[in-house]
């Protein structure tokens, strides 16, 4: 049994290898009902990794998953009922219409009559599709498309959705229809896993979001506790051109400056706010043989915390 307060997915210790390669490395969630949380790391980070074995399609080396209190790895069919899962690639009939989709996959699910009908109404309602029903799926964009494979991971009810990045490559629309759908399911008490490499959607619909690279979780917590492992640094932008690698050793030296990342065409510095750090980084860039372009000065955002973290950007 579980109570009110048990989480609806806890996933303790997870790991799993490919060859010599970790790609997921001693990872541990929860997630409690009308809660989301985002997996926030760049692709190869592990993210899909960790949600295949979460949903029970992959078998982790060693590691837990439970899902509204259910073992994964004991009871995998009954642990799965509870799951609504959204992967990155499309699994829906190109032939028929959206209606159809959703009742040939409610059926599968073991839904029928008027509860199938009522649920096909339901989830077409959330993504909002309702006014396209009809017509071979096959027409629809690619966000509709994904708003379709979202609506049929709801029709069970399950009580965990799982999300891969599910805006990839899709319409702003769809984009702004897919975010809103899953801010209302959650706000009905839904618990949903967002994997994303967006900051922009980490931020506006995680409650907890865990930074993951190279397989293990780095931090976890609310934006804000995120944002406070930063402290008081700033990201800091220049972008131009002449001698860059010497600028880039000129602001490593720099006391104000406490990390420096060199591109082609910018340096991206860690910087901690302090009065005059900028005049300096501007001079000491422009003594180094730097012409600067441009300058853009970033406050702590999950990119930052990101970027602190692991000496990455989340989007390289
Ligand atoms: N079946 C597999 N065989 C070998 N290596 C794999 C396999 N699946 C994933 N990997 C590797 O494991 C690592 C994690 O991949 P994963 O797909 O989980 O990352 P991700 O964060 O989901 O990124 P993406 O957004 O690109 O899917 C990568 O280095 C990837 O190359």
């Amino acid at each position: 049994m579980t109570g009110m307060t048990d989480p609806v997915l806890r996933v303790e210790g997870l790991r799993r290898c490919f060859g010599t390669h970790v790609a997921v490395d001693d990872v541990s969630l929860q997630i409690a009902p009308g809660e989301t949380l985002g997996l926030l790391g760049p692709n190869g980070a592990g993210k899909t990794t960790t949600i295949s074995m979460i949903v029970g399609l992959l078998a982790p080396d060693a590691g837990s998953v439970h899902v509204a209190g259910v073992s994964m790895a004991e009871h995998p069919i009954r642990a799965k009922r509870s799951i609504g899962l959204v992967p990155q690639d499309l699994a829906i009939y190109p032939e028929l219409s959206a209606r159809d989709n959703l009742l040939y996959f409610g059926r599968l699910q073991g839904l029928s009559g008027a509860h199938l009908k009522e649920r096909v109404a339901t989830v077409l309602e959330v993504v909002g599709l309702t006014d396209r029903t009809k017509g071979a799926s096959k027409t629809f964009s690619g966000g509709m498309k994904r708003r379709l494979n979202i609506a049929i991971g709801l029709l069970h009810e399950p009580a965990l959705l799982v999300l891969d990045e599910p805006t990839v490559g899709v319409d702003p629309q769809s984009r702004h229809a897919i975010l809103t759908s899953v801010e209302q399911l959650s706000t009905e008490g839904m618990a949903v896993l967002y994997t994303t490499h967006y900051m922009e959607e980490a931020e506006r619909l995680c409650d907890r979001i865990a930074i993951v690279d190279d397989g293990a979780v780095r931090a976890e917590g609310t934006r804000e506790q995120l944002v406070d492992l930063v402290g008081g640094s700033d990201t800091v932008a220049l972008t131009g051109g002449g001698e860059l690698a010497a600028a880039a050793r000129a602001l490593g030296a720099l006391p104000v400056v406490e990390q420096v990342h060199e591109s082609p065409t910018a340096l991206r510095l860690v910087v901690r706010r302090e009065p005059g750090a900028i005049s300096e980084i501007v001079a000491a860039s422009a003594e180094a043989g730097m012409v600067l372009s441009d300058i853009e000065i970033t406050r702590p955002d999950l990119e930052s915390v990101f970027l602190h973290l692991t000496g990455k950007a989340l989007r390289d």
